[in-house]
């Protein structure tokens, strides 16, 4: 940053008058009360007009205020009486603005609440430095940092016998909320208002994050598993899909990583663990996990789903709690967002053809069967129907058979009463069908699902009953299916690896979704991704010359890759206002340049692998490596990552393949 000799001679000028109140006799003044000084005289700001003209309290405006800032005030009106209770009787008081400075709440001892409230510093008054100068509140504010200013640091000699020590609070998505402060007599300054004032900031910030996510999950973690659930945790929250919606200070901090960066990534993108080990108690075994950063540290967390009533997995159920009112709009999972057929169609004929389809047997009860590679939206398809369709105020389920281990599957999907087996939860267990009743249940990789359980499942779909494990009482159960698998069915029908008469039951329309490179509105997709997606400024343009790049590139991991990449490429790409190729991830631009092979689809390699009955070493690993890249969204330095191998031996695999 440059300084103009306006600048300098600003700060020349507060030097001046600073020195001659007697702050500066070391000749040391510190950066920002300098710098904000010379805002204040910029400004035309008078030091002694204060003194004289006092104005009075708003309290009309202060009962709207308070209202406006609900949520604030209900976090942070209890954090205050408890730091009020350390500090009480040492003749000072805590304050509490909105993000403009604003004074909204207020404790503290009475003689010195007398005393503040002539030079205004009660509820009612705004303190930004505008219409105060250089104050904590006001400072603070500005430089979004912890600030101290002491005595005659103040701009207005009228506050020359105050000190005081303010810290911004930022709700989960990282906007200012308002400033803690807390103010007392120049003449006892506290060498530990600062670090009292940091912490109780944090507690309130932390306080909020935990609610903030009642459809995600939110991780508690640190390094020493003992400072867990104190207020130095970081705080990590994602959504179903394993993306990272929003991180605490300490969590960018610990992972070394700006808010911002930190939304480009996911779970599996971070850490060495799948995604179930986040989202599911029965896969994890284990309250506390063991998780290594992508740095090589190694942490502990602990995660907890945002509503505990809700089922673990990946399960969303449309009817959630909205985050309650007055707290700040959150970013919504995509998936909410985007419901409804309709948006669907984006002038891609072979996919107009599938919504079109299924529209015809919305509300018939009629068992949908989705096809398509991975990532090509099937989940999303899934949802648009249960949104357009007569049980949308109901719940939708979704079950990934893929992502839940054999031995677990059944007590997941059927559920088990009290005691049934070692290890079951001490109330039983509802199941995912069940949790389902009256709603949708999205089977997702159904052909994955064991032989043995196929005929459970037929069971409850011929009788429309569920019989828990460890039970012998059938529980009557409605519900409309959707299945979805990126295998052809018949195959493994004529393969003898599922059931016939399960094939032909959920079998009632089956529709395919194309893959990415097939498709002729990447265009308008790419459009409306940039218009829809939350972490993507808004108003952020594309290059053509990125588009051709988009246009030549065959997309293994489809719909999931491509929002992906363009929420990482948005993030990068936000102070230029247009996304250009050099904001494009590595991995990417590597691939397109023949410097790594591109990756042929997924579902094509599965269907050679399938053909050939593969048991060799080479294809297994081949194998783990594309379902691993699958599940990494087409990221191939988190794949090697997860793989534990290095990017080169990656594509030396993928190509020897
Ligand atoms: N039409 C679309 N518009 C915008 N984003 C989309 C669209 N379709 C899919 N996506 C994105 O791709 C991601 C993957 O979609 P979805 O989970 O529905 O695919 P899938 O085929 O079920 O994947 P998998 O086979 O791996 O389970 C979604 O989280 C969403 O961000």
């Amino acid at each position: 940053m440059e300084y103009s000799a306006a600048d300098v001679s600003r700060s020349e000028q507060a030097h001046e008058i600073m020195r001659s109140a007697g702050e500066v006799p070391s000749g040391v003044l510190p950066a920002l009360i300098e710098t904000s000084w010379s805002r204040c005289i910029s400004r035309g700001l008078d030091a002694d007009k204060c003194a004289k003209e006092i104005e009075r309290a708003r309290r009309d405006l202060l009962m709207t205020e308070r209202e406006r800032n609900e949520s604030l005030l209900k976090h942070a009106a209890p954090v205050m009486n408890g730091l009020y209770a350390q500090i009480a009787r040492s003749g000072s008081m805590i304050v509490l603005t909105n993000a403009s400075g604003f004074i909204i709440h207020s404790v503290g001892d009475q003689a010195f609440l007398d005393r503040a409230s002539k030079v205004a510093l009660s509820p009612g008054v705004e303190w930004s430095e505008e219409s105060k100068g250089t104050n904590a509140i006001g400072t603070a504010l500005v430089e979004k940092v912890p600030v101290s200013v002491h005595g005659s640091q103040h701009f207005f000699s009228a506050n020359h016998f105050l000190t005081c020590s303010a810290a911004p609070i930022f709700d989960p998505c990282s906007r200012m909320l308002g400033v803690l402060d807390v103010t007392g007599d120049s003449r006892n300054p506290s060498h530990h208002s600062l670090a009292l004032i940091n912490l109780a900031v944090q507690t309130i910030e932390n306080q909020m994050f935990a609610q903030a996510f009642p459809e995600g999950f939110v991780l508690n973690c640190h390094v020493q598993q003992e400072l867990i659930g104190t207020v130095f945790e970081a705080l990590l929250a994602f959504d179903h899909d394993g993306r990272v919606l929003s991180a605490n200070r300490s969590a960018c901090r610990l992972i070394g990583r700006s808010h911002a960066e930190l939304l480009t990534h996911t779970f599996t993108s971070m850490f060495d663990k799948p995604l179930s080990a986040l989202y599911d108690p029965l896969m994890r075994g284990t309250d506390m996990l063991e998780l290594r950063l992508f740095g090589g540290r190694t942490l502990f967390g602990r995660p907890k789903a945002g509503n505990q009533s809700r089922p673990p997995a990946r399960v969303i159920s449309m009817d959630a709690p909205r985050p309650e009112s007055g707290q700040p709009a959150l970013p919504r999972v995509q998936i909410s967002k985007d419901k409804g057929l309709t948006r669907l169609s984006t002038g891609d004929a072979q996919m107009d053809a599938v919504v079109e389809k299924v529209r015809r047997v919305l509300g018939r009860d009629i068992p949908v069967l989705i096809q398509g590679e991975t990532g090509t939206g099937k989940e999303l398809l899934a949802r648009a129907i249960h949104d357009e369709g007569p049980r949308r105020e109901q719940t939708f389920v979704a079950v990934n058979c893929a992502a839940i281990p054999d031995g677990l599957i059944e007590s997941e999907l059927f559920g088990y009463e009290e005691g049934a087996f070692t290890g079951a939860r001490r109330k039983g267990y509802p199941g995912r069908i069940m949790q389902a009743d009256g709603g949708t249940l999205f089977l997702d990789e159904i052909g994955d699902m064991p032989l043995a359980l196929q005929a459970r499942l037929l069971r409850v779909l011929q009788e429309r009953t569920v019989v828990p494990l460890g039970s012998g009482r059938a529980t009557p159960v409605d519900l409309s299916i959707i299945c979805a698998t990126h295998r052809k069915l018949r195959d493994l029908v004529a393969q003898g690896s599922f059931r016939a008469d399960l094939y032909y039951r959920l079998n009632g329309l089956t529709v395919m979704l194309p893959p990415l490179r097939e498709r002729s509105d990447l265009r308008a997709l790419v459009h409306r991704i940039l218009a829809t997606e939350e972490s993507i400024p808004q108003g952020l343009r594309i290059d053509d010359e990125v588009i051709s790049l988009f246009e030549r590139h065959p997309w293994p991991g489809n719909m999931r890759q491509l929002a992906n990449l363009l929420r990482t490429a948005g993030v990068m790409a936000a102070d230029d206002g247009c996304i250009h190729t050099r904001h494009l991830p590595d991995d990417f631009l590597d691939e397109l340049s023949g410097n790594a092979p591109v990756l042929r689809p997924i579902e094509s390699e599965l269907r050679t692998m399938q053909s050939h009955a593969p048991c060799d070493l080479d294809s297994l690993t081949l194998r783990a490596i594309r379902e691993s890249l699958s599940r990494n969204e087409g990221n191939v330095a988190a794949t090697a990552r997860e793989l534990g191998i290095s990017r080169t031996t990656l594509y030396r695999k993928l190509k020897e393949g």
